[in-house]
């Protein structure tokens, strides 16, 4: 061990450290305050014995997570998380394994693959705002869901409660209490684990049986569906259908690979709809705080798509403001805003753990919703970074970064194309004013919010309509 000292932080009691002084809601906020208090972008918590370190800008991120990746990319492991999920999220071969069948399926490429679904999901969407636009929370989960369903099983989603979907969100839900660091006492003392359930205490083993059933069905029912429709000659194509047909049928380990064919398809739907839902959740809150870039994103699209037809990903390159838009909604409210945590694998230093003064700020006014902020003479500026840590870190980089990217694009380009997007008013006329406020957790969801969606014009509508009189044929 080093000699150096630890990084500087509250101050410890005995025995469970700084356990009852942490946050558990808003914790960028508490985060930001401990980093300005102890003048340090690197602060030190003991959370009853799990050195937690905190890190608070970009430099220190990029010199870490980034650049000493190889040593940044574990995971912590929670007893209970691995027994509602079934397999290891540390950074072994198990992992890798995982990340390559994902990024095989998920870069830029091969995410194209997969924009026919982003674009039918999308039209359900403008859809389901022009037949109920009260709800927009509930319109954007079911887009959300119905693509990763597609992407991943080939599976159409019901319009409402979807079996899966139920089942995925009750996991989702576990999980969210599982990975809290400390919730349970066997992620401080693994031991416990061996304890017979009659033993008090034991309380958690019966949720961990519960559970795992929970994350089993999660993961094999929407597989074994697929199945049966590979082999009877109906499957939609999809991730599943793909990576299975590239398994050699004569393979000794075809079961293994069909195993992690199975859990990466499981991983899916926790890893990519609550994040998409809050990007895009995120995206009408933007616009109501500024109609301003709404006027200006819609006065580009008409200019390049005109009202005839609908935008598609085609016009993608023509359109940088919206480009722009989409990227500050991600940079503005950050899906993940205390991230995903990583571990450390060995021992490291760090400066001291001091950062030097005068930090570059890479984001000037960071609270304002800028799009201009990423543009240079109205084309993407390539001196300005992208929202980089929307999407994590070095090893650990989210891979479907490229399908949420097009996801949110494609939403946002329609609703912007097709609807005004104004804040709701009341009865007796007074504006109804969005709290802004996110759900604590560590995907951050907007709170539902009311707001009023009409169409642009009469030509919007009719195209609207058009499109779902078409896919009623079709
Ligand atoms: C707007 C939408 C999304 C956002 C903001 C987002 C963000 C993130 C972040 C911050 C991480 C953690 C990275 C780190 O630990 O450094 C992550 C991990 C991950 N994301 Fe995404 N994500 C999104 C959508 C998706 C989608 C659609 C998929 C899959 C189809 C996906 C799959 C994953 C997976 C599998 C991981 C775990 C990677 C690993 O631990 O190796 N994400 N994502």
């Amino acid at each position: 061990k080093s000699t150096l000292p630890l990084p500087p932080g509250p101050p410890k009691r005995p025995l469970v450290g700084n356990l009852f002084q942490m946050p558990s809601t808003s914790e960028w906020e508490t985060y930001t305050e401990w980093s300005k208090t102890y003048d340090s972008d690197i602060i030190h918590l003991d959370a009853a014995g799990t050195s937690i370190i905190v890190l608070s800008s970009a430099k220190a991120t990029g010199d870490l997570l980034e650049k000493r990746s190889s040593i940044y990319s574990d995971r912590p492991r929670f007893p209970m998380v691995v027994e509602l999920m079934g397999w290891n999220f540390d950074s072994g071969e198990q992992w890798r394994k995982h990340r390559r069948l994902f990024h095989e399926a998920f870069n830029a490429d091969a995410s194209r693959n997969y924009e026919a679904i982003e674009q039918k999901a999308c039209r359900e969407l403008l859809r389901r705002l022009l037949q109920d636009p009260t709800d927009v929370m509930v319109h954007v989960r079911h887009m959300a869901g119905e693509i990763i369903m597609a992407v991943a099983y080939g599976i159409i989603i019901l319009p409402q409660n979807d079996p899966y979907i139920v089942l995925a969100r009750d996991a989702m839900y576990a999980l969210s209490i599982a990975s809290i660091p400390g919730r349970f006492l066997v992620d401080t003392f693994p031991l416990l684990k061996y304890i017979p359930d009659w033993f008090p205490g034991a309380g958690f083993k019966r949720k961990a049986r519960e559970w795992r059933k929970l994350g089993r069905a999660t993961v094999d029912l929407p597989f074994v569906e697929v199945k049966h429709k590979i082999t009877a000659g109906n499957a939609s194509p999809s991730f599943i259908s793909t990576a299975l047909d590239t398994i050699d049928t004569n393979a000794p380990d075809r079961g293994q690979q069909e195993q992690m064919v199975k859990e990466v398809a499981g991983t899916m739907y926790g890893a990519g709809a609550d994040t998409t839902v809050s990007a895009l959740g995120t995206f009408f809150l933007a616009i109501l705080s500024n109609p301003e870039a709404q006027k200006k994103a819609q006065m580009e699209i008409d200019a390049v798509v005109g009202n005839e037809r609908l935008p598609d990903f085609g016009d993608r390159e023509s359109l940088p403001y919206v480009f722009a838009l989409v990227q500050e909604v991600l940079r503005w409210r950050n899906v993940t805003p205390i991230a995903i945590p990583h571990s450390l694998s060995v021992e490291d230093t760090y400066k001291g753990y001091r950062l030097p003064a005068g930090s570059i700020a890479v984001y000037p006014e960071p609270f304002a919703f800028k799009p201009e902020r990423f543009l240079l003479n109205g084309k993407p500026n390539p001196a300005v970074p992208g929202p980089g840590a929307a999407f994590g870190f070095g090893r650990r980089i989210c891979p479907g970064k490229h399908l949420a990217s097009s996801s949110l694009w494609i939403a946002a380009v329609s609703a912007l194309a097709t609807f005004d997007i104004t804040k709701a008013v009341r009865e007796d006329g007074q504006i109804i004013e969005p709290t802004y406020e996110y759900l604590p957790g560590l995907v951050s969801m907007p709170f539902p919010f009311k707001c009023s969606i009409k169409p642009r014009s009469q030509r919007a509508a009719e195209l609207i309509q058009a499109m779902i009189d078409d896919d009623l044929h079709n």
